[in-house]
């Protein structure tokens, strides 16, 4: 299978369709497969302008693509899927970003059996960075699942997994990166307190944050391990810890991100 011979829409294409579109480019899809719609016309001359991409209205894109990449906000789908499912011919791959919306969402909407992938990125996308973790719903087969790994890698790494973990994924991976630039900016305040010029903070805890990423990544090591080889007797590092802990930060991160999965199933709920 050769995943460039498919004509790819993005239907919705905001900031995550923005993301696929221009990482497809850089893994050098040609722009004559790739098809973008949006909801106001200045955003669809932007995107023209900045990818070279067709901008279509929904349903012309709907005909016209044989992959359908819906990018819309999981609150804008019922309305979108009022104006796509008639368009959408048979056999077409419907593949969603859609926080929170099960595959079945999609389905019952869309001409019967029509394969269905669920995925949820990150906006790491835009520096070949996401993690995509890839569902099938239960019209899609492997070659479905296959075709969308071959279009999400270029992206960044790919996973499989059952749709029931995707809201549970959307909590950690989906909305991860948020998490850390929040870190950042408390950690760049924190210089500033100590009287550090704000760029230079910033570019100190940029730079510990990717060496610790890549440290995590790349050795092998469990993130404890990692922690104590900072961790010296008797030093500064323990310092921080005990506050961290007296504040019940790890506590709190368990709760925030179990309150981002409740709100995934939340917005799931309130679709139907
Ligand atoms: N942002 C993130 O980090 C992540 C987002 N997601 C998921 O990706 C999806 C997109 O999120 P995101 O990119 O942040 O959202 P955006 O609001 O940036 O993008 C959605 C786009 O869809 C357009 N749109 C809405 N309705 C229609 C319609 N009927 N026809 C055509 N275009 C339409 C919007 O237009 P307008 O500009 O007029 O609003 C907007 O440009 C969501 O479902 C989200 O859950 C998943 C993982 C990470
Ligand atoms: O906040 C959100 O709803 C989206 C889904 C995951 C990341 N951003």
């Amino acid at each position: 299978m050769n995943a460039v011979q498919h004509t790819i829409a993005v239907i919705g294409a905001g900031k995550m369709g923005e993301a696929i579109l221009s990482g497809l480019l850089r893994a050098g899809w040609p722009a004559t497969r790739l098809i973008a719609t949006a909801r106001r016309a200045e955003r669809g001359e932007q995107l023209a302008e900045r990818y070279g991409v067709r901008v279509l209205p929904n349903a012309e894109a709907a005909a016209t693509a044989d992959v359908l990449v819906i990018a819309v906000k999981p609150q804008d789908a019922g309305t979108l899927m009022v104006e796509l499912a008639p368009a959408v011919p048979a056999g077409r791959l419907v593949v969603t970003l859609c926080a929170g919306l099960p595959t079945a969402f999609f389905e019952k909407r869309l001409p019967d059996a029509t394969p269905v992938v669920r995925v949820m990125s990150n906006t790491p996308a835009l520096v070949d960075q996401a993690m995509s973790a890839i569902s099938a719903g239960s019209h899609a087969s492997a070659e479905h699942l296959a075709l969308t790994e071959e279009m999400l890698r270029p992206l960044g790494e790919t996973l499989r997994l059952p749709e029931s973990q995707q809201d549970a994924v959307t909590a950690l991976s989906g909305s991860g990166p948020a998490y850390f630039y929040y870190l950042v900016e408390a950690m760049t305040d924190a210089g500033i307190l100590l009287g550090l010029p704000r760029q230079v903070a910033h570019d100190l805890i940029v730079q510990a944050a990717l060496g610790a990423a890549v440290m995590l990544r790349d050795t092998g090591e469990h993130p404890v391990a990692l922690r104590e080889a900072v961790t010296s007797p008797g030093g500064t590092t323990i310092s921080a810890i005990r506050e961290l802990e007296s504040h019940r930060v790890r506590a709190a991160v368990l709760d925030a991100i179990e309150a981002a999965r409740d709100r995934a199933r939340e917005i799931a709920a309130a679709a139907e």
